[in-house]
């Protein structure tokens, strides 16, 4: 199989290591802006498995051409703002009939995937990616952790998804079927758990406070953060359940992925998770202490192409979102971005986002159509 990868971030240089270490026979290929980072052997570490593998991938390139010609399925693993140039850059050279995935698939990437591909090519995504991933140092090692048992992918062609799931288990990642793909683009991952701490972490400041210690993102996490996160995800339900005649059984309230029905426990439950204990807030280093690091993806992907894209459903169904509406209020406010005018979700800048009005859906029905 021939195997493209977009991305030399955290996830996809450990997925091309995993990928190519589970199956040599395979061409596994990486697009990467920065190539001359990249040392020939790529070092990775499977962290609970106590394991480490030294990987030598077919091909690591800057050309589109090279990296994703004839291939027969793409996994793309970037920031979603970066997805639309992603698709375009490779569109003229995969193979007639390949499988383009983006991991996680959320951010709108289905409201711009027929733009650059034929009907011939299946868009597929994951609810959330296999497992977490931190570079140790770019190009050269990479720490892989917290394998999920399997990842629920959708396919924008439902009666694509056997195909789709067949060729991603063939690459070593076990798969469950969603129905369609609207369960991929509406599961809450980060754009609803970081931005909830993000919110809470930065709120009590404007953009340019000196802190004066760099703190950990979930360390620390409160009761009032929980809040914050369940009242965006019942909202979202909220919306799911104005979804007639589309199954969306597969998208969990967080209360059930994180097994804790309660504030308190989901708050003792974030605190618990030992992935977590390691991430540093989005800081940067300044004279006299840290000030906030807006060009973190925390604030460029999370909010822009994350919650807002989230948000923007709800106004196709009339539904109001409060919670939502306090967190993307503050963020807007703190970017200096026009977002609401007179509390409506309306902005001028929101241009600048993954929203669907910003692209040619006008109904509820056409949105929910694109999705059967
Ligand atoms: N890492 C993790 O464990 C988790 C990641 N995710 C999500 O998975 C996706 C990939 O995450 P991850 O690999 O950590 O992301 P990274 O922050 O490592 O970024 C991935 C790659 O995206 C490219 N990129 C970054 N900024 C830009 C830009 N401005 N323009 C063009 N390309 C850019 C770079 O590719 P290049 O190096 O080739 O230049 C970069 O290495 C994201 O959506 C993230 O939110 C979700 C949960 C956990
Ligand atoms: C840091 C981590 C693993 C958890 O917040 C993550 O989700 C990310 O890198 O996007």
């Amino acid at each position: 199989m021939n195997i493209c990868i977009v991305g030399g971030g955290h996830i996809g240089t450990t997925l091309v290591c995993y990928i190519k270490h589970s199956h040599p026979e395979y061409k596994v290929s990486l697009y990467t802006r920065k190539p001359e980072l990249f040392a020939e052997e790529i070092q990775c570490n499977d962290i609970e498995r106590n394991i480490s593998y030294y990987v030598k991938p077919d091909l690591i390139s800057n050309s589109a051409e090279k990296t994703a010609g004839g291939a027969d399925i793409v996994f793309i693993a970037l920031p979603h703002f970066a997805i639309e140039k992603a698709f375009g850059n490779i569109a003229p050279y995969v193979a007639a009939d390949a499988f383009i995935g983006v991991l996680p698939g959320g951010g709108g990437c289905e409201f711009i995937f027929n733009k650059y591909f034929d009907n011939d090519k299946t868009l597929f995504g994951f609810q959330r990616v296999p497992f977490t991933a931190k570079l140790e140092k770019y190009g050269v090692e990479t720490n892989l952790k917290s394998w999920k048992p399997f990842s629920v992918v959708g396919t924008l062609n439902t009666d694509r998804i056997d195909k789709a799931c067949e060729r991603i288990e063939l690459c070593g990642l076990r798969t469950k079927k969603a129905s369609n793909y609207l369960e991929i683009a509406l599961t809450p991952t980060n754009p609803i758990l970081h931005t909830s701490r993000t919110y809470e972490l930065f709120s009590k400041h404007d953009v340019d406070y000196v802190y004066d210690t760099k703190f950990k993102f979930y360390v620390g996490w409160s009761d009032d953060t929980s809040e914050t996160l369940l009242g965006m995800d019942r909202e979202l339900h909220n919306l799911l359940d104005a979804m007639d005649g589309i199954n969306t059984s597969a998208i969990r309230p967080l209360s059930e992925h994180y097994e804790s029905p309660t504030i308190p426990a989901l708050t003792a439950k974030i605190n618990s998770i030992p992935t977590f204990q390691t991430v540093f807030a989005p800081m940067k280093e300044t004279e006299g202490g840290y000030i906030t690091d807006v060009t973190s993806r925390m604030f460029t992907e999370d909010f822009p192409w994350g919650l807002a894209v989230i948000r923007s459903y709800f106004e196709f169904f009339n539904i109001k979102a409060p919670t939502m509406d306090k967190v993307l209020g503050w963020y807007a406010d703190y970017m200096g971005l026009e977002w609401y005018v007179e509390g409506k979700f309306c902005g001028k800048d929101l241009i600048q986002t993954g929203i669907i009005q910003n692209y040619d859906i006008k109904t509820k029905e056409e949105l929910l159509a694109l999705y059967k």
